[in-house]
């Protein structure tokens, strides 16, 4: 069976919070994982390396973001971990996407390209960032310039994955976080979508983190998004 396109954000300080969340996970049949700064900066890339070797698939999210020779070194360091998916910021623009590409030895490894935050709303574009177009145009010209350096696809909120699919010629994957099952609680999650509403825009991956590490049965939340998930896929066919 395909691993299903649900990846839990290891959002902990320390390897054996993740490890209690893991242990859920005791079959053969690995989940998707995200490891985020705050786990990288605590456990380091060896304990990342290693989680591949159990068998995971890895989203490695570092959001790199800087001048195009130190985010090219930065890919070649991090390609060697062997996980499937880093992040990059796609604001970092056309140079820098290109050399992080460059860098990178195989298309095994995705790079993903963040567009705007999900914490990021209408008027905190328009009046802190001084960017004066709506979320959802910025998110498509971010995704337009990750499209032309030959980047992988996008980090997005649900609300655009529509206009990504019309707008964007393919391949091109969407990565989609603040999913929100029904009744959930946002917390800073700005533009938000249910499991359903992001498959049904035609996300390729969800990014889930405390819908499921801080619910009291995080396999079953787990369980209920990917069947949401299967539904939606079979009623496409
Ligand atoms: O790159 C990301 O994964 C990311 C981009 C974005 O725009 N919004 C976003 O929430 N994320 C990550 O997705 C996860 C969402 O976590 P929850 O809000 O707890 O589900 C966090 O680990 C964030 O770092």
């Amino acid at each position: 069976m395909n691993r299903p396109p649900v990846i839990i954000a290891l959002d902990f300080p320390d390897a054996a919070s993740c490890e209690a969340l893991l242990a859920q996970w005791n079959e053969q049949a690995k989940p998707w994982i995200k490891v985020g700064y705050q786990l990288f900066y605590a456990v380091g890339p060896a304990w990342v390396a290693q989680k591949k070797e159990e068998g995971y698939s890895i989203f490695l999210d570092l959001k790199l973001h800087d001048i195009p020779n130190t985010v090219a070194q930065g890919v070649k360091s991090l390609e060697r971990l062997g996980v499937d998916i880093l992040t990059l910021h796609a604001s970092g623009g056309s140079k820098m996407l290109e050399a992080a590409l460059e860098a990178r030895t195989s298309e095994r490894l995705k790079l993903i390209a963040v567009t705007q935050l999900t914490s990021t709303d209408q008027q905190m574009l328009n009046h802190e960032l001084g960017i004066k177009s709506s979320v959802e145009d910025s998110v498509l010209q971010l995704a337009s310039i990750a499209r032309s350096s030959k980047i992988d696809g996008v980090v997005c909120s649900g609300q655009e994955v529509t206009r990504i699919k019309n707008e964007i010629e393919p391949p091109f994957l969407t990565v989609v976080p603040g999913i929100r099952p029904k009744g959930h609680d946002t917390h800073d999650q700005k533009r938000i979508v249910t499991p359903t509403d992001a498959i049904h825009n035609g996300a390729d991956y969800l990014v889930v983190g405390r819908p499921i590490s801080k619910a009291r049965s995080p396999r079953q939340v787990y369980e209920q998004i990917v069947q949401e998930v299967q539904e939606v896929k079979e009623s496409q066919i």
